[in-house]
């Protein structure tokens, strides 16, 4: 039987300190991501909002092309939050310690809403409800960018083994509602068709390394 899962925000918390390092060493491409995601923000981006923004790892990048912009940054682990407060202290950000599926992400707020590595432990429906809520938050022809560990062969059946999985450690654990550290990557082409479901009108593959995949989709 496979280890039970380690409760989300706690997996993060105890891990806060050697989380960069580690980050750069376990994802398909390390650095590279971080560096990318910034060349993708449009120009005129003023507001930006980072779901699951953890230490900022992203947010180096876009400091650095975009200095007057204003960040918002949601995320359940306060240590992650603590790290990201003490890198960025010179810039204008607005930390908000919560769970992204419980915010009120206001309507028409941003010029983009980005997410890196944070939502391949969801399901579909989930998924769905929190990319309404992205929408909705986004100003007119404003932009989401996620990043995230997905399935970059696009084999479903791969998708399938990690979903019953997943399944499997619910009932042998009895989990409950709670959010678990366990990954439900999906293939690129699933959650490519989530974005278009959730009501965005172009959505985009702009760039990828084995399994870690960018997609941009606009309102
Ligand atoms: C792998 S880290 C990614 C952090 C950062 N974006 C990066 O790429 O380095 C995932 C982050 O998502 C946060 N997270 C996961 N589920 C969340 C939720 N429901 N609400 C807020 N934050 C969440 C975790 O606390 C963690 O900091």
């Amino acid at each position: 039987m496979n280890e039970m899962p380690e409760e989300m925000k706690t997996f993060f918390n105890t891990r806060a300190d050697i989380y960069d390092t580690q980050q750069i060493k376990n994802i398909d491409g390390g650095e590279k991501c971080y560096h990318e995601i910034a060349q993708h923000i449009p120009s005129h981006t003023k507001t930006l909002l980072d779901l699951g923004c953890g230490t900022g790892l992203e947010l180096e990048s876009i400091f650095t092309k975009f200095p007057e912009i204003e960040v918002t940054g949601i995320d359940f682990a306060d240590k992650m939050l603590g790290k990201l407060a003490a890198k960025y202290s010179k810039y204008s950000i607005n930390l908000i310690n919560s769970s992204y599926f419980t915010v009120d992400m206001g309507t028409q707020k941003y010029d983009a809403v980005i997410s890196v590595m944070s939502f391949h432990h969801f399901t579909h429906s989930q998924k769905l409800k929190l990319y309404t809520n992205v929408f909705r938050c986004l100003k007119d022809d404003g932009v989401f960018i996620e990043c995230d560990y997905m399935i970059g062969s696009n084999d479903s059946n791969i998708e399938a083994q990690f979903l019953s999985e997943r399944e499997k450690l619910i009932m042998d654990y009895n989990l409950t509602e709670n959010f678990y550290h366990y990954d439900i990557p999906f293939t690129i082409k699933h959650e490519m068709s989530l974005l278009t479901e959730s009501g965005f009108k172009s959505v985009k593959k702009i760039w990828g390394i084995e399994n870690t995949i960018m997609i941009l989709s606009t309102k």
